[in-house]
């Protein structure tokens, strides 16, 4: 039998494998993580509903500008996460936002998918649309100014949830995405949520997000995806929101290393959690307890937080022009706090003694 040698990723050149390559390292350089404010209009609609503030194009603008414009964040964010309407704003002067992020050291990044739709015939399961059309988008993002794209999918858990046929059909089209993306110079960061919602343990959700990534990394195989130029977005493993026992920070920090170890390859530059409905803190926390966790760990471990980043920010500001620094440096924060925290540096109680990991390799 003879073997042919085949390149990996061979629609790339060398100079464009440098390219994404140097883009996804740059997200996750030392100390710094990604900006989610990529939420679409009805997504933010429900934000801006909490702190009772109109849904409206300036709204949705100023509070976006609070966040960009807060001084010295490029020290803690290497990028964000723009929706479509936010890309082609511009702040109060007159400065694009995509502009003005970039000539502050911020790569800058755009939400690629057009949200999740039923599978026919699957109870409720979902995959994510927007595949259509989706090389010409990326290529004038890119000429817009975008270097990182990223799309959602979604899963949930239940007794027989996520099925084998949803997982298959999530991890395709997170290959294609990511695939396209990469043809044209953009890194896909790859988001297969898996939502918190349910009474599942910990243990189950280790298992569902182990098979949900092995699939995920299969597929990104078969698509020859140039595992260097991408960065991975997963869920914390954490158990269900109704589930009745609490575990602790150590023990979400060894479920959620375990299940990364199992499945993401070390080409792979970086892992940047979502906070997927996490108080800003204990997100952080979790957070700083993963890059404390005693296990070989060989990507950097940082956030692409949307919610973890922005909701103190949303209510210190609360549509008040009177309130926009309270607003930015609320935000400002959050950002400094995940910053140690993504380094394991965050100490909420230097008093407390070594934090205890119990081992989960069993399961
Ligand atoms: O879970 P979080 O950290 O609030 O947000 C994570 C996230 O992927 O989910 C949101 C909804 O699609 C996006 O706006 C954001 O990028």
């Amino acid at each position: 039998m003879s073997h042919v040698a085949m390149e990996k990723s061979p629609g790339l050149s060398h100079d464009q494998k440098l390219h994404l390559s140097d883009i996804a390292q740059r997200l996750v350089a030392t100390g710094k993580g990604i900006l989610a404010s990529d939420e679409s209009n009805a997504t933010m609609g429900k934000r801006l509903r909490s702190i009772n503030v109109e849904n409206h194009e300036e709204n949705r603008r100023t509070f976006r500008q609070i966040l960009f414009t807060t001084n010295d964040i490029n020290q803690w964010i290497g990028g964000i996460l723009f929706f479509h309407e936010t890309f082609y704003q511009q702040t109060d002067d007159g400065n694009p936002f995509v502009q003005f992020v970039k000539d502050r050291g911020i790569l800058v990044g755009i939400k690629l998918d057009k949200g999740t739709v039923p599978i026919p015939g699957m109870e409720g399961e979902t995959t994510t649309q927007g595949l259509d059309g989706l090389g010409e988008r990326c290529a004038q993002y890119k000429r817009d100014g975008a270097d990182f794209a990223k799309w959602r999918c979604v899963f949930r858990i239940s007794d027989h949830h996520p099925s084998a046929m949803a997982i298959c059909e999530n991890a395709c089209v997170l290959g294609s995405f990511a695939a396209i993306c990469q043809e044209n110079g953009l890194v896909p960061i790859i988001e297969p949520e898996i939502l918190t919602d349910g009474k599942h343990d910990l243990a189950r959700c280790q298992y569902v997000t182990e098979t949900v990534l092995a699939g995920v990394y299969k597929v990104l195989n078969d698509r020859h995806v140039y595992l260097e130029g991408t960065l991975l977005k997963p869920n914390m493993v954490t158990a269900g929101v109704c589930h009745n026992h609490l575990y602790s920070p150590e023990d979400i920090a060894m479920a959620t290393c375990t299940a990364l170890r199992r499945t993401v390859p070390i080409a792979v530059p970086g892992i940047v959690f979502l906070s997927g409905g996490q108080s800003e803190d204990e997100a952080s926390v979790n957070l700083n307890a993963i890059n404390s966790c005693p296990c070989p760990k060989v990507w950097k471990l940082s956030f692409s937080f949307g919610r973890a980043l922005q909701t103190s920010a949303l209510f210190a500001w609360s549509g008040r022009q009177e309130s926009y620094y309270d607003g930015q440096d609320a935000f400002a924060r959050r950002a400094q706090i995940n910053s140690l925290a993504c380094q394991g540096l965050y100490n909420t109680n230097p008093e407390s003694g070594p934090a205890h990991y119990h081992h989960y390799y069993m399961y």
